[in-house]
């Protein structure tokens, strides 16, 4: 996959099938608009992703890549909301941008798809302009979930809530944390329970701070725990960390990258008045989600 930031001197050789948004979370519904351009053998797939907020993502920019590796997609565009772009008309954007540039012969958007500027294009405006620009349109009816429309802002509020089995849904895939394995303070080693600490993109939307259930891909192999998310009141710490204790594991994870699942919320992050009493409440933690993954 080739990886392409901003539209200056952006231009791809070969015939294209295209599908347009902002992608947050590459959810169900934003699959289903890939798997259609991935389908066109004779085309190359591009992803154009525009986006114009700072923050909040349910996937960071390395973590959509990561994931789109894996897809076969062949180009993923990476359009800032800039005024050179937001303030083109549709048709201009069509006519510049992907038929000039792109060579767009395919173009797969969701029914509610809007774009240019004050989003005055739209999808009946693609079908439009099929046979003037000579490319097809596919406009793809909007994957549901529980009679709602899926969409970034459902998963959103799902994460918000903390309400993981839903997110999971939502996504087709399991919530993930990526980061670097850093130093803590190695209390958790004197307390029995070591532990990976990681700091998440401040950029990555995360659920509520508290204790959850997780899996945690270290490369090839993954581990079950359980996680928290939070400052250690207890301990009084000045970041936003998520901490992980995994299963069965003996061994050095400083400075690998590993990416943690979220797959059930367990019970919010709390200050203890001791460390005895923390301890107490991790080997709690621990034995439920011991009996979750392994007894159920
Ligand atoms: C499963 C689990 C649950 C935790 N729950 C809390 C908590 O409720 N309150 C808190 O202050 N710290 C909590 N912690 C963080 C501990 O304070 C921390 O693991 C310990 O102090 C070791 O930190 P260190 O890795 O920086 O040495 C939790 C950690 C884990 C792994
Ligand atoms: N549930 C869905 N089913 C099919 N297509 C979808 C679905 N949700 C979004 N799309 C389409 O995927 C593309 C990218 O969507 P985009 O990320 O911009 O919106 P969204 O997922 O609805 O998020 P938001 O809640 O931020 O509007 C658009 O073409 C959109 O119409």
């Amino acid at each position: 996959m080739e990886y392409m930031k901003g539209i200056d001197g952006l231009y791809i050789q070969e015939e294209t099938a295209v599908t347009l948004g902002k992608f947050d979370g590459v959810h169900r519904g934003h699959q289903k608009l890939l798997s259609r351009i991935l389908e066109k053998k004779n085309l190359k797939s591009v992803m154009f992703t525009i986006n114009g907020r700072k923050s909040g993502f349910v996937l960071t920019d390395e973590e959509k890549r990561f994931m789109l590796e894996k897809t076969g997609l062949s180009y993923l565009i990476d359009c800032p909301f800039i005024p050179s772009v937001s303030g083109m008309e549709a048709e201009d954007f069509v006519r510049e941008i992907l038929v000039n540039r792109l060579h767009a012969k395919s173009i797969v958007v969701g029914k509610d798809f809007h774009f240019g500027y004050k989003r005055g294009g739209d999808a009946t405006l693609l079908l439009w302009l099929q046979k003037k620009y000579g490319f097809q349109v596919e406009v793809v009816e909007k994957e549901q979930y529980k009679g709602r429309d899926i969409s970034s802002t459902y998963v959103k509020e799902a994460l918000e809530a903390g309400n993981m089995e839903l997110v999971n849904d939502l996504l087709g895939y399991r919530y993930f944390i990526s980061g670097e394995v850093l130093h803590g303070r190695r209390i958790g080693r004197t307390l029995g329970m070591p532990t990976t600490n990681l700091v998440p993109s401040t950029k990555k939307l995360l659920p509520p701070n508290g204790v959850y259930l997780s899996r945690t891909r270290i490369g090839e192999q993954a581990y079950y725990g359980v996680t928290n998310i939070g400052y250690k009141p207890t301990i009084g710490e000045t970041f936003r960390g998520v901490e992980t204790y995994l299963f069965d594991f003996d061994g050095d994870l400083y400075g690998e990258n590993i990416d943690v699942e979220l797959w059930k919320f367990k019970r919010p992050e709390m200050k203890f008045d001791s460390v005895e009493h923390l301890k107490n409440q991790m080997q709690a933690d621990i034995a439920f989600g011991k009996e979750y993954f392994f007894e159920k």
